[in-house]
């Protein structure tokens, strides 16, 4: 067991850190499988950082194969307190346009088959999940934006809803324009139950969308495929990096609270001494 309180998920196109130093292989077990790949941790700037590839290096996982339990799990086995996830979205909105970047504060779930959470078997929890994602650290991640140097500021939209759908097609334009109605600004694949595993762990979570098309709903825009959302996305893969780099220096200056490192103080419906002594131990790290 290590010490490392940074997690960094890299999403389509972000399968490495180039910036990584001292690095070192985890390939990891937990109760709930096999992460995506090996987590790899070093140091930037003299701080513990682990990176793990959402889809595997290689992109080898469809957004519903990823094992999200196992990527959660193992990133708490490695002592992680604050996760940031880099993701590919599509806009839902004329005002957020590709290349821009985006920080979700809301969720809409509308995935159907994926393991959403660590309890059961003999553990109850219900965590809060009215904010989602961790404030401080998304505000610390809208700093880290804003500081790009000037040559590469992009525009950064906040406070918007981000609709995670099962995939892996992309949606069809009457959902499209269903998801527009429901009020969500960004769509994706992969946030739930990413977002839903980390509260669980008592983990700070914060994702930064890269919007990468507008998925299919504009009359005038190209509507979404792979190529054209990854081609945009390698665009601002660098960008992505440098935001890390800065998110990273600023969470160790400060080291903020967060309302998800308590989230299992009030969740927590089944006493440890109920629980029979495999479950404890599976329960047990993630009260830590
Ligand atoms: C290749 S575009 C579609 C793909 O990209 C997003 O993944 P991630 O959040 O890991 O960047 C989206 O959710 C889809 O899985
Ligand atoms: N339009 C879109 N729909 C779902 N996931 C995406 N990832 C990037 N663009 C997307």
């Amino acid at each position: 067991m290590t010490d490392i309180k940074i997690g960094i998920l890299g999403g389509s196109g972000l399968y490495d850190m180039p910036d990584l130093e001292d690095r070192q292989e985890h390939q990891l077990s937990t109760p709930y499988g096999v992460p995506s790949d090996s987590l790899v941790s070093g140091r930037i700037q003299g701080i513990p950082v682990v990176f793990l590839a959402r889809h595997g290096r290689g992109h080898r996982l469809l957004p519903g194969e990823v094992p999200y339990q196992a990527n959660i799990y193992a990133m708490k086995q490695l002592g992680v307190r604050y996760l940031i996830s880099f993701s590919a979205v599509g806009s839902l909105s004329e005002e957020i346009a590709p290349l821009d970047m985006v920080l979700p504060d809301q969720y809409i779930d509308m995935t159907r088959q994926r393991p959403n959470s660590f309890f059961g078997a003999g553990a109850v929890a219900h965590v809060a999940l009215s904010q989602p994602v961790c404030p401080a650290l998304t505000s610390l991640l809208a700093d880290a934006v804003q500081q790009l140097p000037g040559e590469e500021a992009v525009k950064l939209h906040q406070h918007k809803t981000y609709i995670c759908i099962e995939g892996p097609q992309f949606s069809t334009q009457a959902e499209s324009h269903w998801y527009r109605s429901l009020g969500a600004g960004i769509i994706g694949m992969t946030n739930m139950p990413e977002a839903r595993l980390a509260r669980e762990a008592q983990i700070a979570y914060a994702s930064l969308g890269m919007v990468t098309d507008y998925d299919c709903w504009h009359p005038k825009e190209p509507h979404v495929s792979a190529d054209y959302a990854i081609s945009n996305l390698l665009k601002n893969a660098q960008r992505a990096e440098k935001i890390a780099l800065t998110a990273i220096r600023l969470l160790a200056q400060t080291w903020p609270e967060s309302i998800a490192h308590r989230a299992l103080a009030s969740g927590l419906v089944t006493p440890l001494e109920a629980m029979d002594s495999s479950t404890r131990e599976r329960i047990s790290l993630l009260l830590k």
